[in-house]
């Protein structure tokens, strides 16, 4: 089952009542191609627009921009963008746009192109040593483009689009033109960006681990339509919903450091469903750690383990289940309030009578860092 979410028809321009930082409705056609999708967006923190190719991701960060004229209305911070008549030109829009390509001017040098964020903007931007500092630009400042690695390049584009004092951050697929290790290089900067600068991004991707280890909430989209949208734990928890019933499917849990066994080389991670270890982690007490839980290293029990080599058993009630396959049911846990996923057999699930309600304990094999 894949609900879409019901919408009401478009008829005018006024948003709803209610006052997010972020609302936007937009209907767009193309010959074989409808995009009609509503969302919001808080104040801070990333939302990803997640979906296959030509879900409509790229269109829908167009129609933000204002690079592209959809029916319908956006509102940013009480001021409207788009509605009824009114359209804002992209260049009056407070958007920095970040594309998979950095698109640097290649005579100038990297000072030179972060200078032409600053001048464009007749609001006050933040301080120009601040954005070199939290990008690590400050030893490339005379460099030019071409003497720069992908990964570098980006970092530049995003101090650029931050020096133009945006409100709204729009990243469009911007470590996808990179490998494996610059998209490793530049992820930590970004995860700073999203914890230092409280500047809310919408950040278009198809790569969920990226979507994991960045994103506080997720916009599903399919063929041009919004599936669900929602904190990050639990549009990739929800079984209406198919992030789920991928092979991959996984919990993702913010949790915080409570301690370290040094001796056998472990962290303990707290959250309000109980503790988690995972392989030691340089990280001081109390910092905040996501940690990935995959569904199919999850099993459960009805009685509590006595003896048992797994080192990670929280008690948790089930929620709801699912066909997952002809041999293996979904089953959705609720832990201290938190969403988990546990990949059993269906033999299993009628032999322990699963059920929604049932208190269990969830025996959790591994738990990685989301990053
Ligand atoms: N300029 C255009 N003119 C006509 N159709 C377009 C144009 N740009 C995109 N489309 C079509 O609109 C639909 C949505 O495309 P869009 O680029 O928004 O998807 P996407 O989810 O960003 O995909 P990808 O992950 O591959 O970048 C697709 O069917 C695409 O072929």
């Amino acid at each position: 089952m894949k609900p879409h979410q019901t919408e009401p028809p478009i008829t005018s321009g006024d948003p709803p009542p209610s006052s997010p930082f972020l609302q936007a409705r937009f209907r767009l056609e193309r010959p074989g191609f409808l995009l009609d999708a509503t969302f919001d967006a808080p104040g801070g923190g990333f939302t990803a627009l997640f979906g296959p190719s030509g879900s409509g991701k790229t269109t829908l960060l167009r129609c933000l921009a204002g690079l592209e004229r959809a029916a319908g209305y956006l509102i940013v911070d009480g001021e409207a963008w788009q509605a009824d008549k009114r359209f804002l030109a992209p260049h009056r829009r407070a958007v920095g746009y970040v594309f998979q390509e950095a698109n640097l001017f290649p005579h100038r040098t990297v000072a030179g192109n972060l200078r032409y964020g600053r001048d464009r903007t007749r609001r006050t931007p933040p301080s120009r040593d601040e954005v070199v500092a939290l990008l690590g630009l400050e030893a490339l400042l005379d460099r030019r483009p071409h003497q720069l690695s992908g990964g570098q390049r980006q970092r530049v584009a995003l101090g650029r689009a931050l020096l133009a004092a945006p409100r709204l951050l729009l990243l469009d697929e911007p470590l996808s033109a990179l490998d494996r290790a610059s998209r490793e290089e530049i992820l930590p900067y970004l995860e700073r960006l999203r914890d230092q600068l409280h500047l809310p991004a919408i950040y278009v991707s198809h790569n969920l681990e990226e979507v994991t280890r960045l994103s506080d909430r997720l916009v599903l989209l399919e063929e041009g339509r919004v599936l669900g949208a929602g904190p990050l734990e639990e549009m990739t928890t929800r079984l209406d919903l198919p992030l789920a019933h991928d092979r991959e499917a996984e919990a993702v849990v913010g949790t915080r450091v409570a301690g370290h066994d040094r001796r056998y080389a472990l962290t303990a991670l707290e959250f309000p469903g109980g503790v988690v270890h995972i392989p030691l982690l340089d990280r001081p007490y109390g910092a905040p750690v996501r940690v990935r839980i995959p569904a199919r290293d999850v099993s459960l029990t009805t009685e509590e383990p006595r003896a048992s080599s797994i080192l990670n058993v929280l008690p948790a009630r089930v929620v709801e289940l699912q066909p997952d396959g002809p041999e293996a049911m979904m089953v959705r846990l609720e832990a201290g309030g938190l969403p988990l996923l546990a990949r059993v057999t269906r033999k299993s699930c009628d032999t322990l009578d699963l059920r929604p309600g049932l208190a269990v304990h969830a025996q959790i094999k591994s738990a990685a860092l989301a990053g």
